[in-house]
This record gives structure tokens, sequence and C-alpha cells, in this order.
């Protein structure tokens, strides 16, 4: 279980939810609204007091305890070492001391990387950077996974194959930011919408996806057509 009480900064207000033990979330909200930010206290990159990780205050955890809890990928992979390659980075993403080799070879099948895996990861494209940071998550394994802006710079054949990730069961409890609102209806994960670093709405997918939140929340800029969500243009 995940719990934030009250948490305020400059950017957040009052800040209070709790997510059950595998319950799936999915944090939307306009540019600026503080979603990395909420990301960033919920993994204790921004050090705070107002976080508990399975009943346990997260200043309470230890850094290895916490690394398996609750993972945190950014929207951008930063690669500080220019001849990193594929396979290393996953090596490198594992919090375990065991052989990872068959582990790596299965993350690589699963994303279609085969073709990069001995190659330099600063090269990479932007959707193969991102692609990178999901394998990494799946290497990782950790209780919740928070993805920010994941599928930002992904084709859509790519899209659907993340989409069927997040639904899977390779990765254990997701938290996933986007701005992909017809992603975030089909995921049906839980919806926590932020506005102005306030959270105005927190329930089920269902409900946030109303007509009448839809109304409430994009105006006129979102239609249902069909199972799914598009831009009225
Ligand atoms: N380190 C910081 N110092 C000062 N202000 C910051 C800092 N980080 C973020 N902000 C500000 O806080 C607000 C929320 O930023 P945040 O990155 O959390 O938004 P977001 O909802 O993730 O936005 P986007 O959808 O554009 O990625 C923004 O106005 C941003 O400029």
């Amino acid at each position: 279980m995940l719990e934030i009480n009250n948490y305020n900064s400059s950017i957040l207000k009052d800040i209070s939810f709790s997510l059950n033990e595998n319950e799936n979330l999915i944090i939307l909200g306009q540019n600026g609204a503080g979603k990395s930010t909420l990301a960033k206290v919920l993994s204790n990159l921004i050090e705070n007091d107002e976080v508990k990780l399975f009943d346990v205050n997260i200043n309470d955890i230890s850094d290895d305890k916490r690394a398996s809890l609750i993972n945190y990928i950014p929207p951008k992979l930063e690669i500080f070492d220019e001849y990193i390659t594929l396979r290393e980075f996953l090596e490198l993403s594992a919090i375990n001391n065991n052989d990872n080799n068959s582990q790596i070879d299965k993350i690589i099948e699963l994303l279609s990387l085969k073709k990069l895996e001995n190659r330099f990861c600063k090269a990479f494209s932007s959707g193969e950077k991102q692609l990178l940071l999901l394998g990494s998550a799946i290497m990782h394994n950790a209780k919740i996974t928070i993805f920010d802006e994941l599928t930002a710079n992904l084709d859509i054949t790519r899209l659907k194959e993340v989409y069927d990730i997040f639904k899977s069961d390779f990765l254990q409890q997701k938290i996933v930011i986007t701005h992909n609102l017809d992603l975030a209806y089909a995921l049906k994960f839980k919806v926590l919408y932020l506005k102005d670093g306030q959270i105005k709405f927190y329930g089920s997918n269902e409900e946030f996806f109303s007509n009448e939140n839809l109304q409430k929340f994009y105006n006129n800029s979102i239609i249902k057509l069909d199972k799914h969500l598009v831009v009225n243009l």
C-alpha cells in the first residue's frame, strides 16, 4: 500500500491519497500541473515525511529496500557513459546479485530489441531510449514502478506493445503519468487528476471518463467515439 498524507510544498497543495496493494494508477493533468513533482515525492527523490510505503514511513526505509519497493522512471534516459550498450544497461538495472542473463534475453525478446543489444545506448533514437527505460524497469522489478511519460515518443505499433505490457504481469504495481487520454482510458487503471498542484479527482477510470467529467476537465476538447477518446479538432 502507498499512502501520502497532507503533503504541501510550493508546487503541490494538500496532497493525500492511498493506493491499495496491486492497484494501478494513472496520473493526469495539464502541463505544469505537478505530475512529475508528485512522482518524485512518492519515490522520495524529493525527500519528505508524508509518504508511507507498505505502512512504513519512506524515511525509515533503507535505500536498498526502498529501491526494491518503488522505482521512478523519468521521461528521458540520461546516459553518462558514452560506451554503455543496451545489454550492459539492462545488467546494471538489476538490483539483485543473481546471474541475470536469461532475464535480459527475455526482455530483449519481449521488447524486440535484439538488433540494438550490443549497440551504444547514447546513439539510440528517442523511442528506442523509451523502450530501454521500460526494459530497465522490468529488470529492476520494483513492487511499484512509476512511468513518467514513457509513451511520448513511441510509434503506434510500439505504443500497442507498451499497452500490452502495462496490462500484463511483467511488472507489478504501475503508476503511469501520461498525456495520452486514449491510452489512459483503455488501460482502465484508477485515475488521479491534478490541477495547479491540487488533486481534483481521485477515483475509478469509468467515473473519470464519464461525459460529465470529460466536459468538466477538458471542456469540449475531447470526445468519445465507440471505445476511444479522440481530440476534438
Ligand atoms: N525544481 C523546481 N524548481 C522550481 N519549480 C519547479 C521545479 N520543478 C518543477 N517546477 C515547477 O512546478 C510546476 C510543476 O512541474 P511538474 O514538472 O511537476 O509538472 P508536470 O505536471 O509534470 O508537467 P508536464 O506535463 O509539462 O511534464 C511547474 O510550474 C514547474 O515549472
